[in-house]
């Protein structure tokens, strides 16, 4: 026993303490809006949710129930992996640490790295963190995107410090409870900032209606498509019968190029 108090996957961080990172690295944003910029990533852990499974797996063998399942499992399971040996650290040593990742950091000759990616797990289970490094880069002129599920409110602080929303809000498919994983009040606040973009990971034509439905509910602007997988076999099939989808119903379609390159290695 290390007599420290088991964090509940909900609480979220005070403001101003450590938290966990599972990864750091420089790649290209793989999805979304920014699809093919150069960025740098931070990889937060811990989750609210258990996209698989309808709570957390007791057992390393639980076997996943639903058809989209967590691709960063490390960052929460905790039946499978030990969440306590990724290190921790304060918001002002992941920002070094990114300016560190930065090639123009060493090389003055080449193009400073624009964007900044804060994903998780759940990053926003930490926002006094995320806060900080928007701050940080808004004031260097460094565009901020946070891939959120979009369930934890994200505060005033953080919209006004620019962060742009990659919000993934979860689908049936994900075998996580309803209420657990559409919070109305969250959605709104995030579409009222106007700093959101509406993700949805799809698998089958179930997902499309369901994401029909939540569009209408909560007036949802700027939908964008993403096929699940972690193959480029996966990803090419569903971006095939997608496409249709998109163009007909005003939806966007992103790839994950980040899968067509590496498949699904970690720290890409
Ligand atoms: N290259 C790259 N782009 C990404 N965009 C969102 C990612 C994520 O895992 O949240 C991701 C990722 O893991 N890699
Ligand atoms: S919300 Fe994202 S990180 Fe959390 S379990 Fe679902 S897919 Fe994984
Ligand atoms: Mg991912």
């Amino acid at each position: 026993m290390t007599g420290k108090r088991a964090i509940l996957p909900t609480e979220i961080t005070p403001a101003g303490e450590r938290v966990g990172v599972a990864d750091l690295f420089y790649s290209f944003q793989g999805e979304g809006v920014n699809l093919g910029r150069r960025a740098l990533f931070v990889r937060l852990m811990r989750c609210n949710l258990t996209c698989g499974y309808s709570r957390m797996p007791r057992r390393p063998n639980t076997p996943a129930v639903g058809a989209m399942v967590c691709d960063t499992e490390y960052t929460w399971n905790t039946a499978k992996h030990d969440l306590e040996a990724a290190p921790t650290m304060s918001a002002a040593e992941i920002w070094d640490a990114l300016v560190r990742l930065d090639p123009a950091t060493g090389d003055p000759s080449l193009a400073p790295v624009g964007l900044v990616v804060v994903s998780g797990g759940e990053p926003l289970l930490h926002r006094g963190t995320v806060t900080a490094l928007a701050r940080r880069a808004t004031a260097l002129g460094k565009a901020l995107e946070i891939e959120t599920n979009a369930t934890i409110n994200p505060g005033t602080e953080l919209i006004a410090a620019g962060a742009r929303f990659n919000a993934g809000l979860k689908l049936a498919s994900s075998a996580v409870p309803y209420s657990k994983r559409v919070k109305p009040q969250v959605i709104r606040q995030l579409q009222a900032s106007g700093q959101a973009r509406w993700k949805f990971v799809v698998t089958s034509p179930d997902d499309v209606r369901e994401i029909a439905d939540l569009q209408q509910q909560f007036g949802l602007t700027d939908v964008w498509l993403s096929p699940e997988g972690t193959s480029v076999r996966v990803v090419a099939d569903r971006m095939r019968w997608l496409a249709d989808v998109a163009l007909t119903r005003g939806w966007n379609l992103t790839t994950r190029q980040h899968v067509l390159i590496w498949g699904d290695e970690r720290g890409r």
